[in-house]
């Protein structure tokens, strides 16, 4: 059997790798480079980059900790020269597409976009084609323009890398993941920001409780937040941009040096000509079904294309179902009702499964939240703002949904998808031993809580609690 994997991010090498390992021929094609987004210019080097943000940032309590310096002024070439090295170390030393090709996977990359020709073959621009009996398409996503008047103007996550300067006010359009980790990088490197998001909070999509926290956490390291407004016009003068939103109805000009849009990630459908290979989609992704069908049955949809979560380990566990599925036929299912995901902005936020108002719609649900400073490790880390909230079912004592504002978020979320998954109820997780002093302990503070709330277990309030019960 022939397997076709049109895009080399993680969703389409990792599909690669699993058609070859069930004994497919392989080919992958990649219009740019191996590695996608997730290597080349997203997570990789953003995160590296918010490091170095986080770093300078840190200046501002040393004096807490009996320390005393200068403060950090960053080199930014150098800053974005260290960004590039950590992308780079997946090419250089880790050798991604010589070890496809050594792994017996054809690898056609550099081909500048691919697109169908019928439902079989895809061709290249410089006339070659490649014929699969399964084709997975894993094209993945790009940032989308800012549609308003001026919107040319703004700059998205991809211009960070190219920057001559560190701008002194960035104005960002867009308050979800990506906007936020752009706000939180340059409020950390020093600049004055404002962040505007169209949505009634901070992250829609998060847990209620932690957009009102990052927003607050924004807000107290000097940064303005606007929701609720949409960025309605940008304008050029004077080299600088300015922004025009009306907050509560009341129209506002702010001016910026750098203006970054984060408005939305539509698939790379543009170029691929799905027509030509029947394939059904909606302007923004590919529909499929639970075993990353399209409407074409033997061509397969794998990571942010299909609009499903839009995250990295998603993609992968994506690219290894669709290829057994290909391969093997239809015969695996995949199920997200515990991924874990986090950001790197400062403060960190992280979650898995429902939020409490989605846990609420179906489920007689029970919380427990523990608060960072009732922890020893935040406070020795003088990290103490932050709280874990854990969410369970009452009748059935499953565990639902964690979300965690502050330092080591998605490590931490990570414990709890790793519970949810084991189908843990939430009193084994509250019996459990966690480390000490860790932010991980946070977890099983908070399961201890929900099973209060539930009224089992019989926990007393932890010993190094000194505070009033909630
Ligand atoms: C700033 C930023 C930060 C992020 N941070 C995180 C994070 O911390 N954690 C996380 O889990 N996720 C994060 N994400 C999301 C993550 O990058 C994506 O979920 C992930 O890369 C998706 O993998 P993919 O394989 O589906 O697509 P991609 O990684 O985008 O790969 C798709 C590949 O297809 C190629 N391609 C496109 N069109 C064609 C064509 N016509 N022909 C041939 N090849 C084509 C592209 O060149 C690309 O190499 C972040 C995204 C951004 C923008
Ligand atoms: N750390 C991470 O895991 C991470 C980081 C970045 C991105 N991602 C993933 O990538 C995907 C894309 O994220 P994203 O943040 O780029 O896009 P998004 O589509 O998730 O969010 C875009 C935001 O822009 C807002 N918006 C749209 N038009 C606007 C306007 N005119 N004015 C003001 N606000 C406006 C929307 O309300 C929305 O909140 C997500 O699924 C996300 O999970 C993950």
């Amino acid at each position: 059997m022939r397997v076709l994997v049109v895009g080399a991010g993680p969703a389409g090498a990792t599909a690669a790798l699993q058609a070859r390992e069930l004994g497919a021929d392989v080919t992958l094609l990649e219009a740019e480079q191996v590695g996608g987004t997730n290597i080349n210019r997203g997570p990789t080097p953003v995160r590296t980059l918010a490091r170095a943000a986080r770093l300078a940032r840190d200046w501002s309590s040393w004096e807490r900790f009996g320390l005393q310096g200068p403060r950090p002024v960053p080199n930014l070439d150098a800053v974005l020269a260290n960004s590039a090295r950590v992308a780079r170390y997946a090419h250089d030393k880790k050798d991604i597409a010589g070890r496809l090709r050594h792994g017996g996977i054809e690898l056609a990359d550099h081909l500048g976009p691919v697109q169908f020709t019928d439902p079989h073959t895809v061709a290249a621009g410089d006339g070659r084609s490649w014929y699969g009996d399964r084709v997975i398409v894993a094209v993945g996503c790009r940032a989308a323009p800012l549609p308003v008047p001026g919107g040319e103007l703004a700059l998205t996550y991809l211009d960070i890398l190219t920057l001559k300067a560190l701008p002194r006010e960035v104005a960002v359009i867009g308050g979800a993941d990506t906007g936020c980790q752009i706000a939180s990088i340059f409020a950390d490197f020093g600049a004055d920001v404002l962040l505007v998001e169209a949505g009634p909070r901070l992250v829609p999509g998060a847990d209620a409780s932690i957009s009102a926290a990052l927003s607050l956490a924004f807000e107290a390291k000097g940064m303005k937040v606007a929701t609720g407004t949409r960025v309605q016009a940008l304008e050029p003068g004077g080299g600088q941009v300015s922004v025009r939103f009306a907050p509560g109805g009341a129209v506002q000009h702010a001016t910026a040096e750098a203006v970054f849009a984060a408005v939305g990630w539509p698939a790379n459908l543009r170029d691929l000509d799905l027509d030509a290979a029947g394939v059904d989609s909606g302007p923004r992704a590919i529909p499929v079904d639970d075993y990353l069908r399209t409407n074409v049955g033997h061509i397969f949809a794998a990571g942010d294309v299909n609009g499903r979560t839009k995250l990295v380990q998603t993609a992968r566990l994506e690219g290894r179902t669709a290829a057994w599925n290909a391969v093997r036929g239809p015969s695996r299912q995949m199920a997200y009702a515990a991924v874990p995901s986090g950001s790197f902005t400062d403060p960190e936020y992280g979650s898995v499964g429902m939020t409490e108002d989605q846990a609420a719609r179906d489920h007689e649900s029970a919380v427990g939240i523990a608060r960072y400073d009732d922890l020893v490790r935040p406070v020795a880390d003088g990290r103490p703002d932050g709280f874990c909230k854990l969410i369970a079912d009452r009748r059935t004592h499953a565990i639902l949904g964690a979300h965690v504002l502050g330092e080591y978020s998605a490590e931490t979320v990570q414990v709890v998808a790793t519970a949810m998954a084991a189908g843990m109820s939430v009193e084994q997780l509250a019996e459990m031993q966690f480390a000490f002093p860790t932010f991980t302990e946070a977890v099983s503070m908070a399961a201890q809580k929900a099973c209060r709330a539930i009224g089992i277990g019989q926990f007393p309030p932890a010993w190094s609690y000194l505070g009033p019960e909630e």
